[in-house]
């Protein structure tokens, strides 16, 4: 029986981390949680990406900091830093639910945890780091206004020593460390990444019972190279080890089988919708050294992509009349074929890789500086670069 008044919660302030949320939602669905799912999301989210979520998630809330209450409003201007601090903490305002499970977007779920709902707030697993603070990738909370607004006014008053919303949610609760050894999760609900190499006896005792991974500081796997011919991560000098990289092909596996379905069949309905061209901002590279391999049994010759010897190919996510550059052979034409084939594309492919559109992430960029009057009047928008404009123009 599905249980409406709590939740999983996520949160992606851009595209890029909506890819590792997607992932997420997807996980935790395949292990059948009886929860309610919420994306938190900000506006820098595509209405593309958006529509995409919605397939996955409950909810997808919209949280912005500055059109809370004029307290919000008075820390930001003081400690412009803990902008995405903040965003976090809004998951304490989803009153709708009488209590959740917040995870990061860079987490997966390798079974069912819906027992953790059994636990009371606020409960979280040690950080490798420094096992008397908690992390906090994965904790459970009771959303509250009156608890949202003690958080803004202590982040307001002491700060965060880590300058994130960890070290501030430490100080906060405290006394997580000692008060209540039932609010501390074990580790297996929060296995960072690094320690299945940097204890590596330990996981291979335990490694086996892991029930949340969390790829926790850098490389997150959307900025891995994945091989889907060999399943396997290409690895750069950034990646020791062996063990950890099999839970990011996981999350790679994923992200073709659930993921990229939904990405392309969405494409291809905003193409017959001229009313949805919205730009996402993701770019997901597909490098294929063997191209025959592309063919399947049941394409026709005009069924084929265009330019099948291209060497890398960008299923972009947005709309097919967007005349943008692409940064490879695989134009515009790609985003009306067939989902099912653009997938099988993936499939065969020797590299695949999620970037953002560096086009769209400059203009998103510029355009919110001036929205917040920050504009670069001695670089692009100087007195000389205007008039240059000015005189081509009159030319
Ligand atoms: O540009 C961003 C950055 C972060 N997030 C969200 O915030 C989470 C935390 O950021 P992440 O990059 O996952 O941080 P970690 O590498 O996990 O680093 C640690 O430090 C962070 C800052 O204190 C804590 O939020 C994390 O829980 C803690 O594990 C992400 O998962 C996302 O859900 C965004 O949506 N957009
Ligand atoms: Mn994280």
């Amino acid at each position: 029986m599905p249980v409406t008044d709590q939740a999983f919660v996520t949160l992606g302030t851009n595209d890029i981390y909506c890819q590792g949320a997607l992932v997420l939602g997807k996980s935790l669905r395949n292990h059948k949680t009886s929860r309610q799912l919420v994306v938190m999301i900000t506006s820098q989210v595509t209405s593309r990406m958006r529509d995409v979520l919605s397939n996955i998630f409950d909810e997808v809330v919209e949280v912005d900091i500055l059109d809370s209450a004029d307290s919000v409003h008075l820390s930001l201007m003081k400690r412009p830093e803990l902008g995405i601090t903040f965003t976090k903490f809004q998951c304490w305002t989803l009153t709708q639910y009488t209590k959740c499970v917040y995870m990061d977007a860079d987490t997966i779920v390798l079974c069912n945890i819906d027992e953790l709902f059994d636990r009371d707030e606020f409960s979280a697993a040690p950080d490798s780091g420094w096992p008397d603070c908690f992390n906090s990738g994965v904790f459970v909370f009771r959303p509250s206004v009156e608890t949202f607004h003690k958080l803004l006014h202590f982040a307001e008053v002491h700060g965060s020593f880590d300058g994130g919303d960890q070290g501030l949610l430490n100080s906060f609760f405290s006394n997580w460390a000692t008060a209540d050894i039932s609010k501390h999760l074990p580790f297996i609900y929060n296995l960072s990444i690094s320690s299945v190499y940097t204890y590596k006896p330990a996981f291979l005792q335990f490694g086996s019972e892991a029930k949340v991974v969390h790829f926790l500081g850098t490389p997150k796997p959307w900025n891995c190279k994945y091989n889907p011919q060999t399943r396997w991560i290409v690895e750069d000098e950034s990646l020791s080890g062996q063990e950890h990289l099999s839970y990011l092909v996981l999350w790679w596996e994923i992200y073709i089988s659930d993921i990229l379905p939904l990405l392309t069949e969405q494409e291809r309905t905003d193409g017959t919708n001229s009313q949805q061209h919205q730009i996402g901002r993701i770019e997901l590279l597909v490098k294929n050294e063997n191209p025959s391999s592309v063919e399947t049994p049941e394409s026709t010759p005009g069924d084929r992509l265009p330019d099948s010897n291209a060497e890398q190919h960008s299923l972009d996510c947005r709309g097919p009349d967007q005349s943008l550059e692409l940064p490879c052979q695989l134009t515009n034409e790609c985003v009306t074929q067939d989902n099912v084939q653009m997938v099988q594309l993936a499939h065969s492919a020797s590299e695949l890789s999620i970037h953002e559109s560096e086009e769209e992430a400059r203009t998103e960029d510029e355009r919110r500086k001036w929205e917040q009057g920050q504009i670069d009047y001695m670089g692009k928008y100087s007195f000389e670069n205007i008039q240059k404009k000015l005189d081509r123009f009159l030319q």
